[in-house]
């Protein structure tokens, strides 16, 4: 984990404590989102899965190092459902105006991997520091093509101790500068992006795997910070990109992110509300990310560290309840993850699964790539993350839920909804807590697949229902 200085650090947990404490102030959010993403019965999803994989931003072919064989092991430790999908818009237009059909064609091969799994995919245009050609080694940062890469001969270090610090070379906000068009110079980045989207939209459109598009992983302002920058450039970039989706594919969803500076802590958001030219009902949602600043600082989930870090989750979810409340959409959390080998490290993993089944949000773990912080270390063997994330979970629920709540203590799982007739709801059971499946009780009927681990309840198809299982 990164150590920055200590003047830094504590400059930075003022910051965030004095915008937290304002949030906190408020205390209007809402309990739960309102609105879910849907199979194509009408069930409620409830999405459970990695982020795969942050190989792809240095690749070559811009593809993670994956084999369907990895997706094979993955659902069968634990049984996920959703997988944020890594894309390059440097494979994606590898020259301004020319879409590689081949790169898609690959990635769509990948997306096939996880949908003969029953899983469900989100699309992430993913860029860290602008992109791969900001330094001569390729090395730092990932993302954007070349092509687009004006960093007017400013420096850009050869090194940082802490990677987030290339953001504030005079090269990197010039590249971004340009991209925003705060500049003025180059007033056609943003729409060679829109229309990389749309390039990306329209492979996907009738994928029955892919459920949506996250826009932009990250996004930096440059010079532009803050709400100056969500109500200004961020907003036009994702306006632009929903026109442009919207033109070839009417139905998946769009989510977009707020910026990561500050909000990624617990800070408010001062994105605005984004409307959707669709018939029919919005398809925006919200995809934002967590790394309580505690953590990112270096310490770990243990004492007062522990206590600042559920506080400022605590402003995190409230922040982004009430920014879902104003975009009137879902929420798939994109990105949480630490390094899993650290104290108290599962305990913070378990807790934000608490929370996002709380609160009825999606979750996509930072990330499926060998090491401490994911699954799986160098060898393929697994670690301490694998039996916390193969948890019981309700993959696709039969209502609206209301409440989704797992005791590890006595191994029962509760899912309440409101029936709405879309179908049965299907329960993951993993294998250590439910060597034999689940018993139920609040179903008409129910039905065990020993082989995929998922229970089926069929209840009525109207009114509050109750599931409550437990180890056979
Ligand atoms: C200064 N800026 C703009 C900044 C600082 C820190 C992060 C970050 O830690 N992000 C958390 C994780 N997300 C990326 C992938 O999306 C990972 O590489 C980071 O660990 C992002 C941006």
């Amino acid at each position: 984990m990164r150590r920055p200085r200590l003047a830094a650090a504590g400059l930075a947990l003022a910051v965030v404590a004095a915008g937290g404490l304002a949030s906190a102030a408020r205390g209007d959010a809402p309990e739960r989102v309102s609105r879910y993403v849907t199979d194509d019965r009408g069930r409620v999803l409830t999405l459970h899965g990695f982020n795969t994989a942050s190989s792809a931003k240095s690749t070559p072919d811009a593809l993670p190092e994956l084999t369907e064989a990895d997706v094979e092991t993955e659902y069968r430790a634990m049984g996920t459902n959703f997988v944020r999908f890594l894309m390059q818009w440097r494979a994606v237009e590898p020259s301004p105006g020319v879409y590689d059909t081949k790169y898609l064609e690959k990635v769509a091969e990948r997306v096939g991997w996880y949908a003969k799994r029953g899983y469900h995919v989100m699309l992430d245009m993913h860029q860290d520091l602008w992109g791969n050609r900001i330094t001569p080694d390729g090395r730092a940062g990932n993302g954007a093509p070349g092509w687009a890469t004006h960093l007017d001969g400013l420096p850009v270090a050869g090194e940082h101790d802490t990677w987030e610090l290339y953001y504030l070379d005079p090269g990197v906000m010039r590249a971004f500068d340009h991209f925003w068009n705060t500049t003025g110079e180059h007033p056609e980045l943003m729409d060679h992006y829109a229309r990389a989207w749309r390039a990306v939209a329209d492979h996907f459109k009738d994928d029955p795997a892919v459920i949506g598009y996250d826009l932009m992983n990250e996004p930096w302002g440059g010079s532009v910070q803050g709400a100056a920058f969500e109500n200004g450039p961020l907003a036009e970039l994702y306006r632009r990109t929903i026109a442009q989706i919207r033109s070839v594919d009417q139905d998946n969803w769009i989510f977009v992110e707020p910026q990561a500076v500050g909000v990624n802590w617990g800070l408010p958001s001062g994105l605005p509300r984004f409307d959707d030219p669709r018939a029919g009902e919005p398809r925006i949602g919200l995809a934002p990310h967590v790394y309580p600043l505690p953590l990112d600082l270096g310490e770990d989930y243990v004492g007062a560290s522990r206590e600042w870090t559920d506080t400022t989750l605590g402003w995190w979810r409230s922040n982004m309840l009430r920014l879902a409340e104003r975009q009137g959409g879902p929420v798939i959390l994109g990105e949480f993850g630490l390094d899993t080998t650290r104290p108290g490290a599962t305990e913070l993993v378990e807790r934000m699964l608490e929370m996002t089944d709380e609160v009825g949000m999606g979750r996509a773990y930072w990330s499926r790539d060998p090491g401490p912080w994911g699954p799986y270390d160098g060898e393929g063997r697994p670690g301490p993350l694998v039996p916390v994330y193969a948890r019981p979970y309700p993959r696709a629920i039969g209502g609206v839920p209301r409440q989704i709540a797992y005791d590890r203590a006595t191994h029962a799982l509760t899912v309440r909804f409101d029936a709405n007739g879309s179908g049965p709801t299907e329960i993951y059971l993993p294998a250590d807590e439910f060597p034999r499946g689940g018993r139920v009780t609040g179903a008409l009927s129910s039905s065990w697949d020993p082989d995929r681990r998922i229970l089926t309840a069929t209840t009525a198809a109207s009114g509050v229902q109750t599931l409550t299982v437990t180890p056979s």
